[in-house]
């Protein structure tokens, strides 16, 4: 490493000789800067002119690692304070004369960026930075701890971290950080920002840019213009800078001229659940290389081990391992009954465990679970999450083969269609970039309710919610002016009404027939949705006629179960239901002997029995003309 650095090292002394006439020189013009900018900044507080602030707040957490590092007589080195002081001074970090007049609590300001904002950010330190080959899990909880007491103060979370064990820090978080809603990113550097080439400002300063703009709720790591899901990358070169790679997992983001986001592989937030950092995570898991030159008794020590609790096992291509080593089998079979959680991955660079081999399925046999595409990084992370989580060992051993943060790709049994709707949104996406503004109002006016309503039936809400970047109304409906709220009310998707609910302004929206989403959840008997539109103001509206007959045909057939649907979701003035003869609910329910419902009416629906058809005749006469005495009885 030292030799690595020595020119950069020289070239930095230089230039900082060099450079301190001249920074004292700076510190004049900034004074001078400075005079200007108050006098201006005064002005324009005597004007009333207050630039509204918008900008969002970054907390970066600094673990250690080369980025942070200086170089010392021992070599390269970390000490606390050291990089707060090069980002103060870097003026693409921190605008010093913004920062001086408009900063409060100790904010750093960066200068406007390409979005005309400004990002305020903090920095926290670890109490002992250090190089991240000394990472440890009671670090993982320190870190944690840093982001959950901060969680509700800040956008965005920066993680500056040593590269060498960044992939693992960045899958144990993705697990810990249990619905994440916010931006967290880890990233470092090959060589030290204290140098002057370096690769740790851009990875800075792109990480900078995600996070004082966009919410990813996920934990990502950033690394030489590539944006990465955490729990997918991999350190792959010790010498380049572009040493990340996500072998099984394109990124999420490319940073070139233009910083393009692959939204549709972003993973979507639950806004319900609540964040929760699950800590202490488990540190005894074993991860075991097969190669022709291990022995059964070295498998052995491994396999037997009392203190481990999942052990994971790199096998060759697919997934496959000897099985003409019949006592490795038994070793397999026996560490598995005895309790341990033991998943099979590939060594291989890029690949997915697929047990297509007679190799590759024996290790089924013995209860070895299939880690498909998941990397080693991320599976023993996952493993030291579940197991902090005393969950019985068979929920563990169904969660390490299921995606939880979209750390592994098993099988795909999520319905096609909505697997083509997430390269739709990309479609759409791509479709809109470039367009001009009148051909985009043609597609939200036109197109875009068609598909919401498409998706509202599917119930593909959070593909909805990526529409919502196009302004678009959830209140416009399709040809017939059915909007997404009929469609899901209709088929009901519960959660697709929820989301509804919020987006749109009116919920009480008739289409071309007259209808609202709440008769359309009562028709089709969508019980939750009826309590969640009746909560949120929806009223039951459908042409008079059509209720009717809808209660006059329930009545015939003795569908109380209807009755109690249409009380549920409001519906009011039941007496106002009748033929063309007047006669009303009451007198049919007396002429078809349906007591349950003359029972409901009278005693839920406050209906006045004493209603008379055409004819002058009311409910008891009808009911007393046929000799049903009960109903008599009830509406004597
Ligand atoms: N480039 C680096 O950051 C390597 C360093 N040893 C670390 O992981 O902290």
């Amino acid at each position: 490493m030292n030799q690595k650095f020595e020119l950069e090292q020289q070239n930095s002394i230089q230039l900082n000789s060099q450079n301190s006439q001249s920074q004292e020189r700076k510190k004049e013009f900034d004074k001078h800067q400075a005079v200007v900018f108050r006098e201006k900044h005064n002005l324009e507080c005597s004007q009333g002119l207050r630039i509204a602030n918008q900008s969002r707040k970054v907390l970066i957490i600094c673990t250690g690692g080369t980025i942070s590092m200086f170089s010392t007589e021992n070599g390269l080195t970390v000490k606390k304070g050291f990089f707060e002081k090069f980002l103060r001074e870097d003026s693409y970090f921190c605008d010093q004369d913004y920062t001086y007049f408009h900063s409060s609590d100790g904010f750093f300001i960066t200068p406007l960026t390409i979005y005309q904002q400004r990002i305020w950010y903090k920095i926290y330190e670890l109490e002992n930075p250090i190089d991240s080959t000394n990472m440890n899990v009671i670090y993982y909880d320190q870190i944690a701890s840093m982001i959950e007491e901060n969680y509700d103060l800040y956008d965005s979370f920066i993680i500056l971290h040593g590269t060498d064990t960044m992939a693992y820090t960045a899958s144990a978080l993705s697990f810990m950080l249990e619905n994440l809603s916010k931006t967290v990113i880890l990233t470092g550097s090959q060589i030290p920002c204290s140098m002057m080439r370096n690769d740790g400002f851009n990875n800075l300063l792109c990480s900078l840019t995600i996070a004082g703009h966009y919410t990813i709720p996920e934990v990502l790591v950033c690394f030489n213009d590539k944006l990465f899901r955490g729990n997918r990358c991999t350190k792959m070169d010790s010498s380049a800078m572009d040493s990340f790679d996500s072998p099984n997992f394109e990124p999420l983001a490319t940073f070139k001229i233009i910083i393009k986001i692959k939204w549709d592989k972003v993973l979507k937030r639950d806004p319900e659940k609540k964040f929760h950092v699950q800590k202490n995570l488990c540190d005894k898991i074993a991860i075991v290389k097969m190669h022709p030159f291990i022995s059964s008794d070295t498998l052995k020590a491994i396999l037997t081990n009392q203190d481990t609790k999942a052990i994971i096992i790199e096998t060759y291509g697919a997934g496959n391992i000897p099985i003409n080593r019949p006592e490795v089998m038994k070793m397999l079979q026996e560490a598995y009954e005895q309790g341990k959680v033991i998943v099979n991955l590939s060594q291989c660079y890029k690949s997915k465990v697929e047990s297509i081999y007679e190799t590759g399925r024996a290790l089924l046999k013995v209860g070895v679970l299939c880690g498909w595409d998941c990397t080693t990084e991320a599976m023993a992370s996952k493993l030291a999450y579940l197991f902090s989580k005393n969950d019985s060992i068979e929920n563990i051993m169904k969660n390490v083969q299921k995606n939880l943060r979209g750390e592994l790709s098993p099988p795909i049994e999520k319905d096609m269609f909505e697997f083509q709707q997430e390269n739709f949104i990309q479609a759409l996406n791509d479709a809109l970039q470039y367009r001009t503004n009148e051909k985009i109002d043609i597609l939200k006016n036109l197109i875009l309710p068609n598909i919401v309503c498409y998706m509202s039936k599917g119930g593909f809400h959070q593909s909805m919610q990526q529409l919502k970047v196009y302004g678009i109304d959830f209140d416009k409906g399709d040809y017939d002016n059915r909007t997404g709220l009929h469609l899901s009310a209709r088929e009901g998707q519960l959660e697709t009404v929820k989301f509804l609910i919020k987006e749109c302004k009116n919920i009480n929206t008739v289409d071309k027939f007259g209808r609202t989403a709440l008769f359309e959840a009562v028709l089709n008997r969508n019980h939750d949705v009826i309590v969640e539109l009746q909560r949120a103001g929806g009223i039951i509206q459908a042409p008079k006629q059509e209720i009717t007959s809808i209660l006059m045909e329930a009545i015939r057939s003795g569908d109380q179960e209807l009755f109690d649907l249409f009380h549920l979701g409001g519906l009011q003035d039941w007496n106002t239901f009748q033929t063309a003869d007047g006669r009303n609910l009451g007198h049919v329910a007396a002429t078809f002997r349906q007591i349950e419902i003359i029972r409901f009416l009278k005693y839920q629906c406050k209906f006045r029995f004493t209603d008379k058809d055409r004819w002058g005749k009311t409910a008891l006469d009808e009911a007393k003309k046929r000799d049903f005495k009960e109903i008599c009885k009830l509406l004597s």
